[in-house]
């Protein structure tokens, strides 16, 4: 296989959480889209040296502080990229359109109103969604359940994953249309891990398939405008989630836990190996907590899903 073009884009972002655009100038590759500025490596460049030249070259801007995003491997009809996408929230001076491109700062939401090369799906996806994915642990009752929802909100979880496996179809239902109040009133995203029909009744923010559910899907089970997150433990079920459409998945177990007694972790190499691969944003799930963010940054993921650490 060819070598694939190697390049770094900034997804740079103002002290409003606004994250800045461009427009590629017409005539040029994929010309009239926006994208997130930057571009190819020199060969004698790391990612970060080519993104701090490239962000001065066109955007006149010092970079002073950027962590790895998301990489992503993607094929089109003409060429391969590897982009090398970095969230950069220190900079120094303005951004301006030096090489004469229209650039715009949008809010992270607005980003799925822009057209973008098809490379920038999960790269959208990435920069929209939260470092830190609760999934909801034990609880005795509905109170309870709610109580500790809440608490998690006030520390700022911002994404949470309904997963109740122990009540039926309706004591879900009535759970969920209150996690979901709590969630909106915070500003977070709720997931139900459940039927996607249940959408027509909890419009929350999105379904997470397990991984039964995943594997058994033929479509895409959402309509456009939900998310669609699934449970991936191997490289079987990551395409698997691609072909459904996943919008984000979660890759367990990165190391033992005491919620999934027995089952055999992955443990950071093949983590890594399965991430690399993997076209949507991965969370690291499994015995994990806050304090391991910056080590899966480093490995390609989104950052880190956990119950024991957040529940
Ligand atoms: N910078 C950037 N490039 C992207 C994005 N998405 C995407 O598919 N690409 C592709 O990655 C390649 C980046 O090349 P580029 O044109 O930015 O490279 P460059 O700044 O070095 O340009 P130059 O060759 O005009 O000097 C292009 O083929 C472009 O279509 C994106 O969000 N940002
Ligand atoms: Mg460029």
């Amino acid at each position: 296989m060819a070598q694939p073009l190697l390049v770094s884009a900034a997804a740079l972002f103002n002290e409003q959480g606004q994250v800045l655009i461009a427009k590629r100038p017409l005539g040029s590759d994929q010309g009239g889209l926006w994208e997130f500025p930057g571009g190819k490596l020199a060969p004698y460049e790391t990612g970060l040296q080519a993104l701090r030249r490239e962000i001065q070259e066109e955007l006149g801007v010092e970079i002073q502080g950027a962590r790895p995003l998301i990489k992503i491997h993607y094929t089109y009809p003409d060429k391969t990229v590897l982009l090398d996408v970095w969230r950069v929230q220190q900079f120094s001076g303005e951004p301006w359109g030096k090489e004469g491109q229209a650039i715009r700062w949008v809010s992270v939401r607005e980003l799925s109103q822009f057209e973008f090369p098809a490379a920038n799906r999960a790269i959208i996806r990435a920069v929209q969604l939260p470092e830190d994915y609760m999934i909801t642990g034990d609880f005795a009752d509905q109170s309870e359940a709610l109580l500790r929802l809440q608490a998690a909100l006030e520390r700022g979880v911002r994404l949470v994953q309904l997963r109740a496996h122990h009540l039926d179809a309706e004591a879900y239902r009535q759970l969920a249309q209150s996690a979901l109040e709590a969630c909106k009133k915070a500003g977070a995203s709720l997931m139900l891990n459940a039927d996607p029909a249940l959408l027509d009744q909890v419009d929350a923010a999105g379904i997470h398939l397990t991984g039964a559910r995943l594997m058994a899907a033929r479509k895409r089970p959402v309509p456009v405008g939900k998310w669609l997150g699934a449970s991936c433990h191997d490289a079987a079920s990551l395409q698997q989630a691609e072909r459904v459409g996943a919008d984000l998945v979660t890759l367990s177990p990165v190391q033992a836990t005491a919620s999934h007694p027995g089952q055999a972790a992955l443990g950071w190499q093949n983590f890594q190996n399965l991430v690399n691969g993997a076209l949507m944003p991965v969370y690291a799930l499994g015995g994990l907590g806050p304090e391991d963010k910056n080590r899966v940054f480093g490995l390609g993921a989104q950052g880190v899903a956990g119950i024991s650490r957040y529940w």
